[in-house]
């Protein structure tokens, strides 16, 4: 299975953004994912989309926007205008799901749902038809380098099952922990896109680490789903 990489640029050097992004890009990575945190949804500050927008015209990777803030459907369109591929919001913090995931879909940009370790699979299920990402935590979002939480690997096995059921296209994402060990078993269970920040960015050897992420997918078959569909 074709397994691609997206690093967090949460674990980067602040200081030299734009030359990590490149970094990561030259080293092969197949998507950049961005952290935005508010101080209330998770009890962390990262950056808006003026950072983003900085960002944009240095890179021709997608974009991989994950909101972890309250109300996403105030900011999800500065998100958007800032130069997003891919916009996912928390279950968690939405009322009107679906109504924004169609909203955001009608603006042409890729939609995704994160869910939190402790958040049931089932919450999504309405909305598969309508996703092309289901981002599933693995660890309590809010900071970079946690420790990977093996319990939530069920959960991505049965997303799997229920994304096939649903005959959705959505891809599953995972994120926190995830590095050479953690990977194999994300990978077995379904998960077609790895987030992964500490393990890239800290690496001695950039392109060696994201290369041993993506072999977890060499052999491994799940039921014809696979990340270069898309
Ligand atoms: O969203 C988050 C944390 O809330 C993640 O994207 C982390 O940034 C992943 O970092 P590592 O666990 O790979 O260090």
């Amino acid at each position: 299975m074709t397994v691609k990489v997206a690093p967090s640029l949460l674990a980067a050097d602040f200081g030299r953004l734009r030359e990590e992004v490149a970094r990561v890009e030259a080293a092969g990575a197949d998507l950049l994912h961005l952290d935005i945190m508010d101080g209330h949804f998770v009890p962390n500050i990262t950056f808006g989309p003026q950072v983003v927008a900085a960002l944009r015209p240095h890179s021709r990777l997608p974009f991989d926007v994950h909101l972890m803030i309250e109300q996403p459907e105030r900011y999800a369109e500065d998100f958007l205008a800032a130069g997003a591929d891919l916009i996912t919001v928390h279950v968690e913090a939405v009322v009107h799901l679906h109504r924004l995931l169609t909203r955001l879909k009608e603006r042409g940009v890729m939609v995704g749902v994160a869910l939190n370790p402790s958040t049931p699979a089932v919450m999504v299920e309405e909305v598969l038809p309508l996703v092309d990402v289901v981002l599933v935590m693995t660890v309590n979002p809010g900071f970079g380098g946690q420790k990977f939480i093996p319990e939530v690997v069920p959960k991505i096995a049965h997303l799997t099952r229920m994304i096939a059921a649903k005959e959705s296209r959505a891809l599953i994402e995972v994120d926190g922990g995830i590095d050479a060990t953690t990977a194999p078993l994300v990978v077995e269970a379904g998960a077609q896109i790895l987030v992964a920040g500490t393990s890239v960015f800290k690496a001695d050897k950039v392109e060696e680490a994201i290369r041993m992420l993506k072999e977890a997918g060499k052999g491994v078959e799940v039921c014809g789903r696979d990340a270069d569909r898309h």
